[in-house]
């Protein structure tokens, strides 16, 4: 891991990206360099102030590219953002999904649906596990045509490769059903090991609602007490790694028992770096 995101940047760079600025900010960064300043604390002001222009920012997570804009138009189908969190990285969506294209996922998912496994720490295989109570169908990449589409319009909307994304995955949980708080993040174990060599660390969660659910079933974060609700076609997104590309324990995220109706969500876990899964 580099010491900084910006650290492969240069005095140089900075000089002809400052001439693309105004006055007031080419003087800044002048008197910055004369200072001795480092490329990367200069390049890290920028950022902030929004004036390091997109080539320059390292991809280290997905993410949505501008907090000001509360829609985002892919190709006609208009997302539109919710809410967002800086730390952890959380942005709630509405309309990520059309209702024809959740009823769509929920019949593909019909009679592939098995109770869900969790990755064992020791061994890296899956296995049931009782704090998982949820059915589960997994899909593989662009697997039907409507699976292909959400994962092009995912693609876009966080900046992130579709060869980086897992398969997607639909769960269904009945009444009571819940997954207790985890990190989607591989740790450092045996099993987090073996997952890491195939595409690299998990950098992003994207859970989508597909139905909408009476009471219960929100997708928590118990480490800052926020909680989102399922509403059908709606989505939370968040960066299991922070803006240094370190795991973010802040992740920590669970899906709430239900209390009453049928929660169905789609999951795509997205990586580092193109995803093969093994056979
Ligand atoms: O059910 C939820 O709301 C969360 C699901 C989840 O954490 C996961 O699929 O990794
Ligand atoms: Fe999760």
């Amino acid at each position: 891991m580099t010491s900084s995101v910006f650290s492969s940047l240069t005095h140089e760079d900075l000089l002809a990206l400052s001439l693309t600025l105004d006055d007031s900010w080419r003087a800044w960064i002048e008197t910055n360099i004369e200072r001795g300043c480092s490329p990367a604390s200069i390049a890290k002001v920028l950022a902030d102030n929004k004036k390091l222009p997109s080539k320059y920012l390292p991809a280290i997570r997905p993410n949505i590219t501008n907090d000001d804009e509360n829609f985002v138009d892919i190709d006609g189908h208009v997302v539109q953002v919710v809410c967002t969190l800086k730390s952890p990285r959380v942005v709630v969506f509405d309309n990520l999904l059309t209702q024809a294209e959740c009823d769509e996922l929920i019949a593909l998912a019909d009679g592939r649906l098995e109770r869900g496994k969790v990755v064992d720490d020791k061994t890296g295989n899956s296995r049931l596990h009782a704090h998982r109570s949820s059915d589960n169908a997994q899909f593989t990449l662009g697997e039907f045509e409507v699976i292909d589409r959400v994962e092009r319009r995912l693609a876009t909307l966080l900046n992130w490769p579709v060869e980086n994304g897992e398969g997607l995955q639909v769960l269904r949980y009945q009444k009571g059903g819940e997954y207790r708080p985890h990190f989607d993040y591989f740790g450092d174990s045996v099993g987090g090991r073996k997952h890491l060599e195939v595409g690299g660390q998990r950098v992003g969660t994207c859970v989508m609602y597909l139905s909408d659910v009476q009471a219960g079933g929100g997708t928590s974060f118990p480490s800052v007490g926020m909680e989102v609700k399922p509403k059908k076609g709606g989505a939370v997104f968040f960066a299991d790694v922070d803006e240094q590309g370190d795991v973010d324990k802040l992740t920590l995220h669970a899906g709430v028992p239900v209390i009453t109706g049928v929660k169905f969500i789609a999951t795509k876990w997205v990586r580092e770096r193109p995803y093969r899964r093994e056979s």
